[in-house]
């Protein structure tokens, strides 16, 4: 229900940073004087309506035999989707760096260009300090870094020793691609790379490096025969979220952000937990989980007819392609339940208008970023 979300967007609007735009209906007459509106707020009846179609559209379930096809063959199925559609979809991203400025925290920043890369192992790069805070994490990894520098030059054999396994590690660490970089992001199910390509693009930083991965193996293919994907920024990697037997190319701890953007919404709900779990761990201490999904009583959901209904919520499209619409209390659980603290659970009303025919459509979106703790004990 409308009226169940925890709204923080007024929180927003007050005076801190405004979301999601500033246009706003006040004047029900101007609907069609512009294609969208910010920020709308539903009436009661508006949101029975809504509940009402819900029920409707879930009353008959998919059989059980086809719930089991749509699981086992999930990836077959985005692979259909993207053969037909190649990287003609979900590519509206006006709002990638207003709402997640972490994808490009440094761009006003000025950065020695390349100095970590050039010179890991000879120079100490100066500490960088983030908006969200998360700059402490960089100056603490800068101590240790000049604190490892001071042991080589006058080394007890118990310190050689330490320093010995210490390098083996590195040697480890290096093993991995883009484990040189400073600032590592990973894009979870980034289908074609509408985000990882902006993101490419934007944040020049020089120690960034892009991880991103998806189990269609064609629009992980889209991704790598991008002309402007480049292996020394970059990997892009075929992997399922939900196969626990398949461990990720980067290590624990060592992410600075993960993305989901209109992934998770499209995992069965009784494995979302693991993989948020999974995930949580590949986040470094500090590090951040950003989500832009699917909310509750979205139009899409709206639109589903009788017989496509999965299970409360959950939905299969006419192509076999799932999706979930969610709460902000059911995103807020997954992400702390993984050990994770809320720095934003927002809801994104918008409503769309086609003035050409005359048609309003509401949408809902739910932006969330969760942060791991710098003293985490994730599960
Ligand atoms: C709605 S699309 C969004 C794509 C992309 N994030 C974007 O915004 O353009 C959902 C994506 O999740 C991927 N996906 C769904 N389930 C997945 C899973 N279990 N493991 C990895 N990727 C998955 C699909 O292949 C698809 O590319």
């Amino acid at each position: 229900m409308a009226g169940s979300y925890s709204e923080e967007v007024p929180v927003a609007l007050g005076g801190k940073r405004q979301q999601f735009g500033r246009r706003f209906l006040n004047d029900p007459a101007r609907v069609f004087h512009h294609n969208a509106w910010d920020n709308v707020a539903w009436s009661e009846e508006q949101a029975a309506a809504a509940e009402k179609k819900v029920q409707e559209n879930s009353t008959q379930r998919v059989c059980q035999e086809k719930q089991v096809d749509y699981e086992i063959n999930a990836h077959k199925y985005w692979n259909k989707f993207y053969k037909i559609h190649e990287n003609g979809f979900f590519k509206d991203r006006h709002w990638l760096f207003t709402e997640f400025p972490e994808l490009a925290p440094s761009q006003n920043q000025n950065h020695s260009k390349g100095l970590l890369l050039e010179n890991k192992k000879s120079e100490i790069p100066e500490p960088r300090s983030r908006e969200d805070g998360s700059g402490l994490i960089v100056e603490e990894q800068h101590k240790c870094s000049l604190n490892s520098l001071e042991h080589k030059t006058q080394m007890s054999p118990v310190e050689e020793n330490v320093t010995q396994k210490l390098s083996h590690m590195e040697i480890c660490a290096d093993e991995f691609p883009g484990s040189l970089a400073t600032y590592r992001i990973l894009e979870v199910g980034c289908g074609v790379g509408n985000t990882v390509f902006p993101i490419l693009q934007t944040n020049n930083d020089p120690g960034l490096f892009v991880y991103c991965c998806d189990f269609s193996s064609i629009a992980i293919d889209l991704v790598q025969t991008h002309s402007e994907y480049d292996p020394s920024r970059c990997f892009a990697f075929v992997h399922d979220l939900c196969d626990e037997e398949k461990s990720y190319p980067v290590p624990n701890d060592s992410l600075d952000i993960i993305i989901l953007i209109f992934v998770l919404s499209a995992i069965v709900p009784d494995k979302m937990q693991k993989v948020i779990n999974t995930l949580s761990r590949l986040l470094k201490p500090g590090g951040m989980m950003l989500l832009r999904d699917y909310g509750r009583y979205d139009m899409a959901q709206l639109r589903f007819k009788k017989g496509q209904c999965l299970s409360g919520n959950f939905y299969v499209r006419g192509d076999g392609t799932r999706v979930y619409f969610f709460t902000q209390d059911e995103l807020d659980t997954l992400f702390t339940t993984a050990g994770l603290e809320k720095v934003q659970n927002l809801v994104d009303r918008r409503l769309q208008v086609n003035r050409g025919k005359q048609l309003t459509m509401y949408r809902v979106w739910i932006q969330c970023k969760y942060r791991k703790p710098l003293l985490s004990s994730t599960t």
